[in-house]
């Protein structure tokens, strides 16, 4: 496997020193907003929306990132990272849909993005169903740039019809600086997760999160306390309080 990986990568650097970034990604949108959930919650934040998904999640909350709706605009790497610098935020959310789901120019665009000079934070927020080695790889070569690459990685739990897409093997990639989050629908979501968080995880700080239509905060947060699970971050998605539940762009 790692043999395959070194191959996968070279070529890839080959591409990286030609003219991968003018290649064009689809996208849906580049704007600024607070981050609305995690640990970096409430810090300006600029995004880079991704066009397309490999998942349909039962309770999707961008499903204008994905078919049946199109692309909004295409952009080449070096367009995205000149729209994405001109906001002249410290804090950069790469999402989707599934930002990670185009091979060499996924990584190709991480990179990019971390070498934008006052960027100090880039943290994408990726499904769980994307391998992350070769990500993680170019965050160990690109050093220091590389500090800047956090994952934000989902493990979609059995409310969202897609678990069997996750790859428990991306566990292994985290460090203490990533974030694994759980998003709850119900009180199997929630019995599921802790099975997960005391088995199954290594590195990285563990955030749970209500799907907003279907869980309260308040019964999230009464079910967390009555566990011994003393890590748990709870995430409440501040941009669904501020905005229309539905509002894009913000
Ligand atoms: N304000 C705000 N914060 C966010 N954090 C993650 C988002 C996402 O859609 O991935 C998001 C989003 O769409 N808006
Ligand atoms: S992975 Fe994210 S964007 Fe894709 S279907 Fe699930 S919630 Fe929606
Ligand atoms: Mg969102």
């Amino acid at each position: 496997m790692n043999n395959q990986l070194t191959i996968d990568h070279q070529s890839d650097e080959q591409l990286r020193n030609s003219d991968l970034n003018d290649l064009q990604l689809p996208m849906v949108e580049i704007f600024e907003t607070i981050q609305g959930e995690g640990t970096a919650a409430g810090e300006r934040t600029t995004f880079v929306r991704v066009y397309n998904c490999n998942l349909r999640c039962q309770w999707c909350d961008t499903k204008y990132s994905y078919a049946p709706e199109k692309p909004v605009f295409f952009a080449s790497i070096k367009e995205i990272c000149h729209k994405a610098a001109s906001f002249e935020n410290r804090w950069l959310c790469l999402t989707g849909g599934e930002p990670l789901m185009h091979g060499r120019k996924s990584i190709a665009l991480v990179e990019a993005l971390a070498k934008i000079p006052h960027v100090t934070d880039v943290h994408i927020e990726t499904n769980g169903a994307i391998d992350l080695s070769p990500f993680a790889q170019l965050r160990q070569e690109i050093q220091p740039l590389g500090q800047k690459i956090r994952f934000i990685m989902d493990y979609k739990l059995p409310g969202s019809g897609e678990e069997h897409r996750m790859l428990t093997s991306n566990f292994q990639y985290l460090t203490e600086r990533d974030e694994i989050k759980f998003v709850i629908a119900d009180d199997r979501d929630f019995e599921r997760a802790v099975d997960i968080v005391e088995n199954e995880i290594g590195d990285g700080k563990v955030l749970f999160s209500p799907v907003f239509s279907s869980m309260s905060a308040k019964r999230l947060v009464e079910k967390l306390l009555k566990t011994n699970l003393k890590q748990v971050r709870v995430s409440l998605q501040l941009h669904k309080w501020i905005w229309d539940p539905e509002a894009r762009g913000v």
